[in-house]
C-alpha cells in the first residue's frame, strides 16, 4: 500500500513552530513528493538560526511520516532561500550552485512553459547510445526544416551540448532571476552543465535536481518555441522523474543501438514513461549501419533492425534509423552537428525532423 501526497501533506500540516504558526501556514514546506514510500521535501528557512530552532519540527514531521501506512523512508532538506545559501544551513546534497533562483517550490502539477507548444524529451536506457548526438542533430534539422527549436541540456551527470553544439560560458542573468538563453545554429540551447562547477551535481539528490530543472523549464528565456528538446541523463532518475512532474511534457523518444543489453535498458526507459504518464513517441535506432568511407562497404557492427522489431512488438511507432558514421562525431566533438552539412546522414535526419513536424510534435 502506497501513501498518496496530499494524505502525507494533511499529516505535517498542523504541526506547530515555535512563533505559534503551523507548518501550513508558515509556508516552508517545498518540493514535497512521494515515491514509492519515500517522502520527500525541502524546509525552506530563512537562516541557520531559524534551522536549528526548527529541529523539533523536523523531528515531529518525520516522527508522523514514517507512522503512516506505506511510507518506507522520509527525507527531509532544510535550507535556506537564494541568496542564504552561504549562511546556510544543512541539507542532505550540496545546495544547487544556479545562484540566481530558488530552490524547488511547491506546484500543483505539471506545467507548461509559456511560448512553448512542444516539449520533447529524449531519453535512453543505457548510455552512450548516441543520445545527445542525436539531439543535437535533430535540433539543428528541425530548424533547418523552418521550426522554431530549444535545446535543454539536462544531463546533469555528463552534459555534452556545450561541446556538441560549440557554446560555452555562463548564462547570462541580468535580472538576477531570469537566465538567458545561448543561441546556435539556429537553435536556441540552454546546459545545465553551463551553470554548475565541474561534478557538483553529483551528490545532489532528489529535491536538488528537482529544483535545478525546475529552473531550467521556467526560470530560461525560452521565448516562442515551436518544440523544446530535452537531453536526459541516461537511465531511469530523478531528473526525468522531475522532469515528467514539473513539465507538461508532449512526449518522449526513446534513443537505442540495435544490440540487445541496450534495447532491455531501453524497455526501462519506456516503463518508466509509462508509469509517469508520458507518451513515448517512438524508437529511433542510432548505430544502425556502418558505411566504409573507403570502398563502401555496408556492415552492421551492433547489429541491425533490433529497435524496429522492438518497437513493433511494443507497439511503438519507429521512427527511423540513423547510420554509424565517423563524421557524425567528428562534427560533434567540433560544435557543428553533422545536421548541418549534406549527405546520407543529414537526409536520414531531415527525414526524422519532417516526421516529428508531420505528428504535430514539432
Ligand atoms: N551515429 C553515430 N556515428 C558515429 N559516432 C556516433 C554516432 N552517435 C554517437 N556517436 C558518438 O558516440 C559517442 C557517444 O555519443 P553521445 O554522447 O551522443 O551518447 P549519449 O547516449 O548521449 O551518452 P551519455 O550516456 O554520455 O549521455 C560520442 O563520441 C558520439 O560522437
Amino acid at each position: 500500500m502506497s501513501v498518496n501526497r496530499e494524505a502525507a501533506l494533511r499529516a505535517i500540516s498542523d504541526i506547530v513552530l515555535p512563533d505559534g504558526r503551523t507548518l501550513e501556514k508558515a509556508d516552508l514546506v517545498r518540493a514535497f513528493t512521494v515515491d514509492e514510500g519515500t517522502v520527500r521535501f525541502v524546509l525552506e528557512v530563512a537562516d541557520a538560526a531559524v534551522a536549528r530552532s526548527l529541529a523539533p519540527v523536523e523531528a515531529e514531521a518525520k516522527r508522523r511520516l514514517e507512522a503512516l501506512p506505506g511510507v518506507s523512508r522520509v527525507q527531509i532538506v532544510m535550507t535556506a532561500p537564494a541568496g542564504k545559501q552561504s549562511e546556510a544551513v544543512r541539507t542532505s546534497g550540496a545546495a544547487p550552485s544556479l545562484q540566481i533562483g530558488r530552490h524547488p517550490t511547491g506546484q500543483a502539477g505539471p506545467q507548461a512553459i509559456p511560448g512553448v507548444r512542444n516539449i520533447v524529451a529524449i531519453g535512453s536506457g543505457k548510455g552512450g547510445v548516441g543520445k545527445s548526438t542525436v539531439t543535437s542533430n535533430l535540433a539543428v534539422a528541425l530548424a533547418r526544416a523552418g521550426r522554431k527549436v530549444g535545446l535543454l541540456d539536462a544531463d546533469i551527470y555528463g552534459p555534452s551540448q556545450p561541446r556538441m553544439m560549440g557554446i560555452s560560458g555562463r548564462p547570462a542573468s541580468p535580472d538576477g532571476q531570469h537566465i538567458e538563453p545561448l543561441h546556435a545554429h539556429g537553435v536556441t540551447v540552454m546546459s545545465i552543465g553551463l551553470m554548475l562547477k565541474e561534478g557538483e551535481a553529483v551528490v545532489w539528490r532528489g529535491p536538488m535536481l528537482m529544483g535545478a530543472m525546475q529552473q531550467m523549464l521556467q526560470q530560461v528565456n525560452w521565448g516562442e518555441l515551436d518544440v523544446l528538446l530535452i537531453d536526459l541523463p541516461p537511465g531511469t532518475g530523478d531528473v526525468q522523474l522531475s522532469l515528467c512532474q514539473k513539465a507538461a511534457v508532449t512526449g518522449a523518444v526513446i534513443v537505442s543501438t540495435p544490440q540487445d543489453v541496450a534495447l532491455l535498458d531501453a524497455r526501462r526507459a519506456i516503463d518508466m514513461f509509462n508509469k509517469l504518464k508520458t507518451p513515448v513517441l517512438g524508437l529511433i535506432e542510432n548505430m544502425s549501419t556502418y558505411v566504409c568511407p573507403n570502398c563502401g562497404h555496408e556492415a552492421h557492427l551492433f547489429g541491425h533492425g533490433g529497435v524496429a522489431a522492438e518497437a513493433a512488438q511494443l507497439g511503438l511507432p519507429f521512427l527511423g534509423e540513423l547510420p554509424l558514421e565517423l563524421d557524425v562525431r567528428l562534427a560533434g566533438d567540433s560544435g557543428r552537428p553533422v545536421a548541418l552539412g549534406e549527405g546520407a546522414t543529414v537526409q536520414a535526419y531531415a527525414r526524422l525532423a519532417a516526421r516529428l513536424i508531420r505528428d504535430g510534435v514539432a
